[in-house]
């Protein structure tokens, strides 16, 4: 029989994949309609600047956790063991420094838009800039969040590919434009909940059909897929526990410190406490998150590794990554009508909860850094219809980058997978250099900035140009033998193969870098060159320690070089007192 046929959705899956959108779109219209109605820019990009911090939380991790993410964890395991699982070991430093020192900072100068900051400490230029790199990273994103799962589940269910995009991609923006941050956050935090049950509905029916945990377990340890520590310090293999454990932590800073979606979440929260809290309560629901794509890789291998199952699932199996794992899926539960429902709505909830932070946050950063410094006699209520406006076109652009994503090759589309580390690395370093180096100056945040996004791009392209680098690889050998790859996969995991067996010298050593190291790496080059400049350019002042010197520095920056504080009118009681005992 062939398994493409079997493989389809009854009613009852697509009953529950429209659930989904039409309880998304309730939250949404629910937002709209209650509390102030979205009548204020504070109460549509800061959710009136009032929530707790449990929906914060799940709310943040469910904007970095993409369907990318569900579907690529469990391939990794499947195909590489547990390696990759270390990773959790980042989560304790890439939290904890956003806890005490992104939020702080970020929270009491009162801001919108954490680009906002970038001209508080150095100048308007930087801030443009800023905002500027990080529009570009995130419509590029946005499009390969929304393609992936809908041409994955095309490629295993043949469910309707531009209807499974236009679908999430109209409902995000519909739920987005009418309900605002509040309806984001409350979105999310559904949609990170069916996420949770999606996977561990798998996992659970999985463990029962390969025989229970010990069979599971017997399997796994078999099959070589318990990893143990790596500390193999060569900074090309792929994932070690230094690739993962120190420059993961660079990733989750670039991530969960300084990104304007989670940024704009620690901003949302009541009190500067709650802000922390929430990043505290990431961390186990980070660790759930991460355990249960493991254990789906480790059960999807259990069940594929006795040999009599092979003859009918070898060949669906050959596929891209992304794939791997709703072949695994839909072919586990086609027996049990609803459940594989189920796990497409946690695949699509992951891609909702992203695209809907990624409209958010940009409209946010459009208004505030690109649009309102030009006008400022713009009342209230045109800010407001303008932001909404704002987010409902970066909708429907994440439409038009779905497109451009699927007329992309496959080595742009591996480009789009690194963005975040090499995108999200300079402006790490950007906002580094401002918090902790005071003798920095705007000409070398300039400098830094583009010298690290220029490092980031050249390791990235050259990356994938040499196909060295072994990313988020597209292909994998998922039990196939030679003969059933078509002719250029075959010579795609010939070249792999090759460049693994040869040692890379000089530049090719440069290029084969582990992904994993890129944040790391384009951070350190801003700071190194912003100091460097700084120096030639600038004068010196004292070494900053703590928040209280960071911010203080920033508003002395501020009033020595504006003469007056003027932010005064837009900032808070607390900080015009503040911003007074600070003027020289
Ligand atoms: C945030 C981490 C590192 C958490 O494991 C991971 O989910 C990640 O790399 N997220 C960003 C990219 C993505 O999920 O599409
Ligand atoms: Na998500």
């Amino acid at each position: 029989m062939d398994p493409l046929e079997r493989m389809h959705f009854t009613t009852i899956d697509y009953v529950i994949f429209a659930l989904l959108l039409v309880a998304s779109m309730g939250i949404g219209l629910y937002y709209a309609l209650s509390g102030g109605r979205q009548r204020t820019t504070q109460e549509f990009l800061l959710a009136d600047r009032s929530m707790s911090c449990l929906p914060v939380s799940l709310s943040l991790i469910a904007t970095f956790q993409s369907a990318v993410a569900i579907v690529g964890v469990p391939a990794e395991i499947y195909t590489h063991g547990t390696q990759y699982w270390f990773i959790g070991c980042a989560y304790i430093l890439g939290l904890l420094i956003p806890a005490h020192v992104f939020i702080p900072v970020f929270y009491r100068l009162h801001l919108t838009s954490a680009y906002q900051y970038l001209e508080l400490r150095f100048s308007k230029p930087v801030r443009i800039c800023g905002t500027l790199t990080f529009i570009f990273q995130t419509v590029i994103y946005m499009g390969v969040c929304v393609y992936t799962p809908a041409l994955a589940l095309n490629a295993v269910t043949g469910f309707d590919l531009w209807g499974a995009v236009l679908a999430t991609g109209l409902v995000c923006t519909l739920y987005t434009t009418l309900g605002g941050l509040k309806a984001v956050i409350w979105t999310d935090v559904f949609q990170t909940i069916v996420m949770f049950a999606g996977q561990l509905a798998v996992i659970v029916v999985g463990v029962q059909q390969t025989g229970g945990l010990a069979e599971v377990w017997r399997k796994v340890w078999e099959g070589n897929r318990i990893s143990g520590i790596d500390l193999n310090p060569d900074p090309t293999e792929r994932y070690t526990f230094w690739t993962l454990g120190v420059g993961g932590v660079f990733l989750m800073l670039s991530l969960y410190g300084v990104n304007q979606a989670q940024v704009q979440r620690y901003l949302s929260s009541k009190t500067e406490r709650e802000a922390i809290m929430s990043c505290y309560m990431v961390f186990p629901s980070l660790q759930v998150a991460l355990a249960l794509s493991c254990v789906m890789g480790l059960v999807m291998f259990a069940r594929y590794s006795s040999a009599t199952l092979l003859p009918t699932i070898h060949q669906p199996l050959c596929v891209l990554y992304p794939q791997m794992v709703l072949y695994f899926v839909m072919d586990m539960l086609q027996d049990l009508p609803g459940l594989s429902g189920l796990f497409i709505a946690c695949v699509f909830s992951a891609a909702l909860s992203t695209i809907s932070s990624a409209f958010n946050s940009l409209a946010t950063v459009t208004l505030e850094d690109l649009i309102k410094p030009h006008c400022s006699s713009m009342t209230e209520a045109r800010a407001t219809l303008l932001s909404k406006g704002l987010a409902c076109s970066y909708g429907l652009m994440c439409l038009a980058m779905a497109y451009l994503t699927h007329l992309m090759s496959d080595s742009v589309l591996q480009a789009a997978f690194k963005i975040f580390g090499m995108v999200g690395g300079p402006l790490l370093g950007i906002f580094c250099l401002g918090m902790f180096f005071p003798w920095a100056n705007s000409t070398g945040a300039l400098a830094g900035l583009g010298s690290g996004l220029v490092m980031a791009f050249w390791v990235g392209i050259g990356s994938i140009v040499t196909r060295t680098s072994g990313g988020p690889a597209a292909v994998s050998h998922f039990n196939c033998t030679a003969v059933q790859l078509s002719e250029n996969i075959t010579t795609a995991i010939g070249t792999a193969l090759n460049s693994t067996a040869v040692q890379p010298m000089g530049l090719q050593r440069f290029y084969s870098l582990s992904f994993m190291w890129y944040s790391a790496l384009s951070s350190f080059t801003v700071v190194i060159t912003g100091l460097i400049v700084s120096f030639l350019t600038g004068r010196g002042e004292l070494l900053i320690i703590t928040i209280e010197d960071a911010i203080r520095s920033t508003w002395a920056h501020h009033t020595h070089s504006s003469g007056l504080c003027s932010l005064v009118e837009t900032t808070s009681k607390s900080n015009k007192t503040f911003c007074n005992k600070n003027k020289y």
